[in-house]
């Protein structure tokens, strides 16, 4: 089971004007497919980022594994850092991940296996995601209002919940925050307490607050959230913002990688790390992030980015075979579901939750047309990079990206 090739299709698939606190979503979001081909034919599929440093990432690593067997993980992931010198560890992991995921795919697909059982197993058959709302606006710029509409508000966001949760079934939310001034977002949040007095919440700012305005959300949201996700910049200003919080702090902006995790363990500036596999080199290594967050004594839960059903098989697989993931991970997947490139079927929301595909490998199957579709719409698009704030600034000329906000 040797590559012959890694084939690298970027795409763009549309995006709502999603706010965060350094811009706003750009109509269409940049991903990238990879089709990892072996000498007997069989495919393996995976999912990453589309921005152009990771495109070339893939492409420096191409020669060094081709006729590696798809079952040699570890030399492979030795093979992509040696093809990568100088390049950061998140950077490597990255590109690693890719083709990782590729890699079980195939094993599955030649073993008849899902990618769950390669993993050790599935401890439950079913994973919980939660709502994922955004502050948005209505629609892009001079097109017609998108099928969510507006969500600038307390009662806004209400409603965007309630759509999500009527259509998907979520049992938890996050809300993306660091949009408008803390006290607007705990209105927010507290709106949200009185709709479903029943959900688990949280709201990640992105680092937009100082310590101090931490520290004050914190004491405004005691009692209300499951866990407040990276309120201040860095690990300083995380542990000053836990010392004095009392809920759990959690980070996929502290804590990105395996040598970001110790400091901020020494530190306390973290309880829960939020995972993603497309940075954590693969599904392996993020089931070994999970046994050293189990050692301690930090929960885990699972961080997204805007992506398409791929990622979606690829982390419910993960999800499915680790005990210690505690919370319901996040998703922008009801975001982008209308533009996916996998053929409806194998994955669906029930009561918030994906049950995991029992196909073999990831259990889903590349929709063909829509991946020309999106790989048209990529080379038109003439895009290369995310540029949240530079979108932002073509109609908003003053905004400042710098954080930390408020
Ligand atoms: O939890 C997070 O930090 C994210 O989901 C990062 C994303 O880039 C999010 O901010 C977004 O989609 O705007
Ligand atoms: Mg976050």
């Amino acid at each position: 089971m040797r590559i012959t090739d890694l084939e690298v299709v970027p795409i763009a698939f549309r995006d709502p004007p999603l706010l965060n606190s350094s811009g706003v979503h750009e109509p269409l979001a940049l991903r990238c497919v990879l089709r990892l081909h072996t000498e007997d034919g069989v495919v393996g599929l995976s999912e990453g980022p589309g921005d152009r440093a990771s495109l070339d990432r893939l492409a420096a690593v191409r020669e060094s594994v081709r006729g590696m067997s798809v079952f040699a993980t570890t030399l492979i992931a030795r093979a992509v850092d040696a093809a990568l010198p100088g390049a950061r560890e998140v950077d490597r992991a990255a590109a690693f991940s890719l083709i990782e995921v590729a890699c079980l795919d195939v094993q599955g697909k030649v073993l008849g296996l899902p990618v769950s059982e390669l993993l050790g197993g599935r401890v439950r058959d079913a994973v919980p995601y939660a709502a994922y709302l955004f502050y948005k606006w209505a629609g892009h710029p001079g097109e017609a209002d998108d099928e969510w509409g507006e969500a600038l508000d307390p009662d806004g966001i209400v409603r965007q919940a309630r759509r999500m949760i009527d259509a998907y079934g979520f049992g938890s939310i996050k809300l993306k925050g660091g949009v408008f001034p803390p006290e607007q977002e705990i209105a927010a949040i507290r709106a949200l307490r009185a709709a479903f007095p029943e959900h688990p919440l949280r709201i990640d700012p992105n680092c937009a607050w100082t310590p101090e305005t931490g520290r004050r959300v914190a004491e405004e949201l005691d009692g209300v959230l499951e866990y407040l996700e990276d309120p201040s910049p860095g690990v300083d200003g995380m542990a000053a913002v836990a010392r004095a919080a009392g809920m759990p702090l959690a980070s996929n902006m502290c804590v990105h990688s395996f040598g970001t995790l110790a400091p901020a363990v020494a530190r306390g500036a973290v309880h829960v790390v939020l995972s993603d596999h497309h940075y954590w080199g693969g599904l392996r290594r993020t089931q070994h992030l999970a046994t050293l967050c189990e050692a301690f004594g930090l929960g885990l839960s699972m961080h997204s980015n805007s992506h398409l059903g791929i990622s979606l098989a690829a982390m419910t697989h993960l999800a499915a075979s680790i005990p210690h993931l505690g919370y319901a991970c996040d998703t922008h997947y009801p975001w982008n579901a209308a533009d996916d490139v996998v053929v409806p079927g194998a994955l669906r929301f029930e009561d918030g939750a994906v049950p995991v595909p029992t196909g073999p490998g990831l259990g889903v199957e590349l929709d063909e047309a829509a991946l020309a579709r999106l790989h048209r719409a990529y080379t038109e698009s003439g895009r290369q990079v995310r540029d949240d704030t530079g979108y932002m600034r073509r109609f908003r000329p003053d905004f400042d990206p710098a954080l930390p906000r408020w």
